[in-house]
């Protein structure tokens, strides 16, 4: 679904990404992990053109996005992005977030829209706050509502930045479960986290980033386990 071949990313004269390679099949779900600073938002980022790559190639389902005629909103149609920070719309309810972009970008009617946003404010445990606008939500029920509305979109591909950043530590359950019920649906996704737990549980693949470099790429048992490098096994005596 994703492949990401030789991806290098310089910001001025600073190298952040070097050299990324990396698969990530359909319906997957892979966390990437390492210290503060190596690199990994800027990785997903690159993955729906948030970051232009400076070197390398991006294919979405055999696609290059990273050359010159992509559409990017098309691309980013199909690719849902979670953020630490929720970007919902402070003036819109809840429900007027659900149905914005499906109605404004996907031309789907008001009705319809309404319908599949209700159904999936339900499925993450919202129904009760259709009417509500985001300032009277908690954190971790804002998050939901960000989820959410990535997946009124319909995409094939769900990134995650954090997503649990920035809650309190109570909140932070509440949203891991409402992802780990989108993981193994179809639904390909990359998720950048610290949540070394859930990663370890959820995720069919950990690729730890240091400097950024793609130092491991391998399934949880084995990296928590087993870890290959020096990087990995220090990273982790101190996450866990
Ligand atoms: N837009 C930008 N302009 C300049 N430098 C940037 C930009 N975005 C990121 N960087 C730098 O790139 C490096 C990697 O940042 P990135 O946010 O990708 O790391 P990270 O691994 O996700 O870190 P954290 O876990 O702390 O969020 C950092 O040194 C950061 O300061």
């Amino acid at each position: 679904m994703i492949k990401i071949e030789g991806l290098s990313k310089r910001f001025g004269s600073l190298d952040v990404l070097h050299d990324i390679s990396m698969e990530i099949n359909k319906g997957d779900v892979v966390a990437i992990i390492g210290p503060s600073g190596s690199g990994k938002s800027t990785l997903l980022r690159c993955m729906n053109l948030l970051e232009t790559p400076t070197k390398g190639s991006i294919l979405i389902k055999g696609e290059d996005i990273t050359k010159p005629k992509t559409n990017i909103l098309t691309v980013r149609q199909n690719i849902g992005m979670v953020f630490q920070h929720f970007n919902l719309f402070p003036h819109m309810t809840v429900l007027q977030n659900m149905t914005y972009a499906p109605m404004k970008v996907k031309g789907i009617s008001k009705e319809v829209a309404e319908q599949k946003g209700i159904e999936l404010l339900t499925r993450v445990g919202l129904r009760e706050k259709v009417d509500a606008y985001p300032g009277k939500l908690s954190g971790g029920q804002k998050q939901r509502v960000a989820i959410a509305r990535s997946l009124a979109m319909e995409p094939e591909i769900m990134l995650f930045d954090e997503p649990t950043s920035a809650l309190d530590p109570e909140m932070v359950k509440e949203v891991l479960q409402v992802i780990q019920s989108l993981a193994h649906t179809g639904i390909t996704m990359a998720l950048v986290t610290h949540e070394m737990a859930f990663a370890r549980e959820v995720a069919d693949r950990i690729c730890f980033l240091d400097g950024g470099r793609l130092v491991e790429d391998a399934k949880p048992a084995e990296f928590f386990q087993n870890p290959k490098s020096e990087r990995a096994k220090q990273f982790l005596d101190k996450m866990i």
